[in-house]
């Protein structure tokens, strides 16, 4: 495993600190509301967690299961949903919560899939953000951090389904996905 690894791009702490911040900022933006939160399979769901126990607001969670990477490292763009929500969002005050924007395109498709279906409002919650990278813009409330235009892994993010598991975020060696 450690070989695998290039370098420790975000350490545990530094991802817990931020997400202390951000959860505060959640909590006085929705104050006196019922927030909605929406997972987005499978990469959210550290975030989420974490994320999520540090809001002091009542919040209700749900979750998508979408796909637009395969098991590669590139978007392709088209984005099919797996899983839909069981919750109606009439109405409702709703908080995306994503691991990683890194084209855009599976944010904007999601934006605009929520936003039909009559919520309050849709907001997004991101642990990482990488602007260089961006296709297409996409207007998030919520970003924990802008990165470099890497592929990274850990904390919710995957490599073949491998190293979601790792507290922190950090590059592979090229040699693991054959650079
Ligand atoms: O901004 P984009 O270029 O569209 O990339 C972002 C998307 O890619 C990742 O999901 P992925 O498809 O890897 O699925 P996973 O969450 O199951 O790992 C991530 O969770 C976002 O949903
Ligand atoms: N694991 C992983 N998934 C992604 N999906 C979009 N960008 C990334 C990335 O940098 N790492």
């Amino acid at each position: 495993m450690g070989q695998d690894l290039e370098k420790v791009l975000l350490s545990q702490e530094q991802i817990e600190e931020r997400l202390t911040e951000l959860a505060a900022q959640i909590d006085a933006d929705y104050a006196g509301k019922e927030l909605l939160l929406v997972g987005v399979l499978r990469g959210a769901v550290m975030v989420m967690a974490d994320l999520s126990r540090r809001l002091h607001l009542p919040v209700q969670m749900d979750w998508m299961a979408v796909s637009s990477y395969g098991s590669g490292t590139k978007s392709s763009g088209v984005v099919r949903i797996l899983k839909d929500l069981d919750t109606d969002l009439h109405g409702r005050d709703v908080l995306i919560v994503e691991d990683i924007i890194d084209s855009g395109l599976t944010l904007s498709w999601l934006l605009a899939n929520l936003r039909s279906r009559g919520p309050a409002s849709v907001e997004i919650a991101t642990l990482l953000r990488k602007p260089e990278a961006a296709k297409v813009a996409v207007d998030v409330r919520y970003v924990g951090f802008d990165i470099p235009p890497e592929f990274v892994v850990g904390y919710g993010l995957d490599y073949a389904e491998r190293y979601r598991h790792l507290p922190f975020v950090g590059t592979l060696a090229p040699h693991v996905y054959g650079g």
